[in-house]
């Protein structure tokens, strides 16, 4: 069973990475299915697998690598044809490489210990794809770029270390990875906020439909935010945003905090009423107050060295802080979600009225 598995889940990982636009791990899983069909069906005979195997190691490593770094984009688009050749030209230099290094055989054996020659070749290219990779994962860390990695590291044990893990076994569990990802990458687009990291308004609305018949609801808004805005600039009222939603999203008490949308937040309390949890919102209302921000600066990036020195202690940590209003209305009995929303939002219209920076019931 566990040899007819691969191909039900790599072609399941296919048609999954093709519906959900991942389609570099659609192109990993096919090309994973089909060098698994090839090898089971029509195999590589001893002498192929002698003399081909360091090509097909680094070809593959090469591709994956260079999947590492492009875009995705449609499975079947206009792209797919560079996708197409790309691959090809990795092929074609796992091959070059493999013969431009046995026609300089005698020469690299001069400059490299003498039983590390065959070895060395094929390693060399491996070890620094492997690198690449494994930077491109920690800098710019998601699921994609990990799984991606993951790949790289099974294909290469695959053909130096055959017997840490059969070709099935491998061939499954990197199957799984995609389909995995593919599915945790989805659900976290649809039920996160990409700017602030939070649970979504979709998420919010979820977990309405398990919450019981005790709960508080807290509605919280940035004060004044269109005249930071005004003032900043737009990208720093995101980077703003994106922190004072970290101090939100840090609520105690057992709080779960969504962005509702634009610079506006929910924190449910399950199974507490809103007298109970004015302490742990009145702590997030002076996390927020007393957080110094420190702007990136961002005209610093693309300022040339000499005006960088002149700028220096000027203008480069620039702080500002904001603050923010909070209402909270606990649920009543016959009441829906709705209704206690409503109420909560005119507790902070009554917390703006009374001068904003506090928590109104
Ligand atoms: N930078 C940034 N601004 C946003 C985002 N979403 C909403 N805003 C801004 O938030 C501001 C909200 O302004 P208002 O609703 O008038 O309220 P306010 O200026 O915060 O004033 P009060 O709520 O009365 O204290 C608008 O200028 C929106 O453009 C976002 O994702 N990023």
């Amino acid at each position: 069973m566990i040899e007819q598995l691969p191909y039900w889940l790599l072609s399941a990982a296919v048609i999954i990475a093709l519906q959900f636009n991942r389609s570099r791990l659609g192109y990993l899983a096919l090309l994973m299915l089909g060098y698994y069909a090839y090898t089971k069906n029509i195999g590589f005979t001893a002498a192929e697998q002698n003399t081909y195997w360091e090509q097909i190691l680094l070809g593959g490593s090469f591709t994956i690598t260079w999947f590492a770094f492009v875009k995705d984009r449609g499975l079947l688009s206009p792209h797919s044809i560079v996708r197409l050749l790309g691959i090809s030209l990795c092929f074609i230099a796992g091959f070059l490489w493999v013969w431009a290094n046995t026609q300089y055989q005698q020469q690299l054996d001069s400059y490299l210990p003498e039983s590390s020659g065959m070895t060395y070749r094929t390693l060399l290219p491996l070890y620094f794809c492997v690198s690449l990779v494994w930077i491109l994962a920690l800098w710019r860390a998601n699921l994609v770029n990990t799984s991606i990695f993951i790949t790289l590291c099974l294909w290469a044990v695959h053909f130096i270390s055959p017997e840490l893990m059969t070709l099935p076994l491998s061939m499954t569990v990197l199957a799984v990875v995609y389909i995995l990802t593919v599915l945790t990458d989805s659900y976290f687009l649809a039920y996160r906020d990409e700017l602030t990291g939070l649970a979504s308004r979709r998420a919010l609305f979820n977990l309405v439909l398990s919450l019981g018949r005790k709960y508080s609801v807290a509605m919280l808004d940035i004060d004044h935010f269109k005249k930071f805005n005004d003032t900043y600039g737009h990208d720093v009222g995101d980077q703003v945003l994106k922190l004072v939603a970290s101090k939100i999203g840090a609520v105690k008490g057992g709080g779960k905090a969504f962005r509702y949308g634009g610079e506006e937040f929910t924190i449910i309390f399950s199974r507490k009423d809103a007298s109970s949890v004015l302490c742990y919102l009145e702590a997030v209302r002076e996390a927020v107050e007393d957080y110094d921000i420190v702007l990136r600066n961002e005209k610093r990036k693309s300022q040339s060295k000499a005006t960088r020195g002149k700028d220096q202690g000027r203008n480069l940590h620039q702080t500002v802080s904001v603050t923010i209003s909070i209402g909270v209305a606990e649920h009543e009995n016959g009441e829906t979600f709705e209704q206690t929303m409503k109420r909560s939002d005119l507790a902070l219209y009554k917390a703006k009225k009374k001068g904003r920076n506090q928590v109104c019931m």
